[in-house]
């Protein structure tokens, strides 16, 4: 299937000479939820921004569609819903006429009955007679989203949308991504709250320092990348690690009482077996044990500090 947004070579230069994007390539597949994740400063927004028409790049193209994002630049933007990072809204008008007035700057016929919809997926219907001004923060950042699928968008950018929402609104926005994939719109959002890109995304792109370091499916990069530990708890503390354990690395900790053993879950074999003999036949009985796996946190800071 063609990719929905295709990059290919994109860099950016600012005027100032700072290079925000470096020979970034990046296809984007219909229908996904992607996210894009890095450090303050990596250039996620510049390359959403890019994509999005509000920033010119200096080298690279961009299609979206098949639309050409320079040549085509009308036909390719309509496709796309943007909520910026910044609350930009008219203070003064209404919720009602700000989001109907989005979707006429895309050239779409009045749909109010759209414009509903969208106002009560986002519990903005009660307000819809509001001016922007009297709402509170959250209500303002449900209004900037309103406003980006109120033309109807097959590709909705989130920049990075739960930074300082409640709990509330964040639970909301992430039901409302679902959703909106489920009516097959493709969702890329830029984060640097790693929970959320394990929570939300299908596929997940690292951006370092201009560069995208790494795109993988989320599963296969908690797989591939992610360790797994086993800790034993013992019955009887141990003072020392004896002698013949010492091939597997074993971890004793302070008070005796458990043993730690790291294992690479892609390795053919992980150790286990061997290692529950061996300590069977060194007579170290154990009352209880657990694994653990990495969480993409643990991936993306050792992914990001491994590039410093
Ligand atoms: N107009 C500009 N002129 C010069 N440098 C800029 C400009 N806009 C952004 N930059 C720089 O480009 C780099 C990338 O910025 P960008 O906003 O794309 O990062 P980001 O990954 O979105 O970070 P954050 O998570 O903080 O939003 C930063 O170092 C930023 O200071």
């Amino acid at each position: 299937m063609q990719p929905i947004i295709s990059v290919s070579g994109l860099t950016k230069t600012y005027a100032n000479g700072f290079q925000a994007l470096k020979r970034v390539d990046l296809d984007i597949r219909r229908g996904e939820i992607f996210a894009l994740l890095g450090p303050n400063g990596a250039g996620k927004t510049t390359l959403i921004s890019i994509v999005c028409g509000i920033v010119t790049p200096t080298g690279g193209r961009v299609s979206v569609g098949g639309h050409d994002i320079i040549e085509d630049y009308r036909a390719a933007r309509s496709m796309i819903g943007l909520v910026p990072q910044e609350l930009t809204t008219d203070a003064f008008e209404t919720v009602w006429a700000t989001v109907s007035f989005s979707r006429g700057l895309f050239g779409r016929r009045a749909d109010p009955a759209h414009i509903e919809k969208v106002l009560r997926q986002l519990s903005l219907w009660d307000k819809k007679d509001q001016k922007i001004m009297t709402l509170s923060g959250g209500m303002k950042r449900r209004v900037m989203i309103a406003k980006a699928l109120s033309h109807e968008p097959q590709i909705l950018f989130l920049d990075e949308p739960t930074a300082g929402v409640d709990v509330e609104l964040r639970r909301d926005m992430w039901n409302l991504v679902r959703e909106l994939r489920r009516g097959g719109v493709t969702v890329i959002l830029t984060t640097h709250y790693i929970e959320e890109a394990e929570e939300m995304a299908d596929r997940v792109g690292v951006v370092n320092r201009g560069e995208l370091i790494l795109v993988e499916e989320k599963a296969e990069l908690m797989r591939k990348l992610g360790r797994k530990e086993l800790v034993l708890h013992l019955f009887e503390p141990l003072t020392a690690i004896p002698p013949d354990l010492a091939a597997y690395g074993l971890v004793l900790s302070d008070d005796g009482t458990a043993l730690t053993y790291r294992y690479d879950t892609r390795a053919e074999r992980t150790g286990i077996t061997s290692l529950l003999r061996d300590l069977a036949a060194a007579g170290i009985r154990f009352r209880d044990l657990h694994t653990s796996q990495s969480s993409l946190e643990e991936i993306f800071v050792s992914l990001v500090s491994k590039r410093q």
